[in-house]
């Protein structure tokens, strides 16, 4: 059974065919990339796949399990990393990763956590008082301390510094031993660093999907997304 399934996926919001027909897979100990313009239904997709947005066709299935009547311990067992907000301001990178921790039977190691994403010296600090960069690696922690086996991550790189992107890049890599990893990007260096399997997503339906050399067809990455998504953007 695949971490992440999509079959046949619409969803349509108010008028609007967000994803049409959408169908891929995630395996677990892989990352998955999914790359599309603007408004190609990624982030709906995604949000299918969390439990977020019922789906209007098709099926969405995240370990096995319908994601939009999923339990409390179905959702333990999956990390969401959301691009902005969802963050608490007034608590501490401190007081937010432990509170967190101590919902799991078997967390992450959070000295090492918080020292691999350089949070030591801003764990203290409210999260209100963070730089982007700084929220953002609070934000990919708070998403990996339950050791899920199934995580969803939201352009986990931008905004960061060549540094982070790099910890990052390796975090997400050592994630994937074990879990099914899903990262949406508009970074095509993130995507051919880190990707086993790519998705390209275009005006809601899926345009490419395969390993990330068989979509890359002997050309880069950016030349087939050009190709597959030009004159595509919503
Ligand atoms: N609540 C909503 N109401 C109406 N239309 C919506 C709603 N949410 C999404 N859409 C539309 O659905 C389409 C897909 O949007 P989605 O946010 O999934 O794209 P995306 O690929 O994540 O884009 P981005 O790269 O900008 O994050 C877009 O045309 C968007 O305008």
């Amino acid at each position: 059974m695949p971490g992440v399934e999509v079959v046949g996926l619409r969803r349509d919001i108010g008028g609007v065919r967000a994803v049409d027909d959408a169908s891929w897979s995630a395996a677990r100990g892989e990352v998955t990339t999914v790359l599309g313009p603007n408004g190609a239904g990624k982030t709906t997709t995604i949000e299918c796949l969390e439990g977020l947005q019922p789906v209007s066709a098709g099926s969405v299935r995240v370990l096995g399990t319908d994601p939009w009547r999923a339990s409390a311990d179905h959702r333990a067992r999956v990390g969401v990393m959301l691009q902005d907000g969802g963050l608490p301001v007034t608590t501490t990178p401190q007081r937010l990763l432990r509170h967190l921790a101590s919902l799991y039977a078997v967390p992450a190691d959070l000295a090492e956590l918080t020292a691999r994403l350089d949070l030591g010296r801003v764990a203290n600090r409210s999260i209100r008082r963070l730089s982007g960069g700084e929220r953002q690696r609070v934000a990919l922690a708070a998403a990996l301390v339950g050791r899920p086996e199934v995580a969803f991550l939201d352009e986990p790189t931008a905004g960061l510094d060549p540094h982070a992107r790099l910890e990052v890049w390796d975090l997400v890599r050592e994630c994937a031993r074990d879990a099914a990893v899903v990262v949406t990007t508009h970074s095509f260096e993130e995507a051919e660093r880190i990707a086993d399997t790519v998705v390209i997503m275009a005006r809601g339906r899926v345009v490419a999907r395969g390993t990330l050399d068989e979509v890359r067809a002997g050309g880069s990455l950016e030349d087939r997304y050009f190709a597959l998504t030009s004159g595509s953007r919503s």
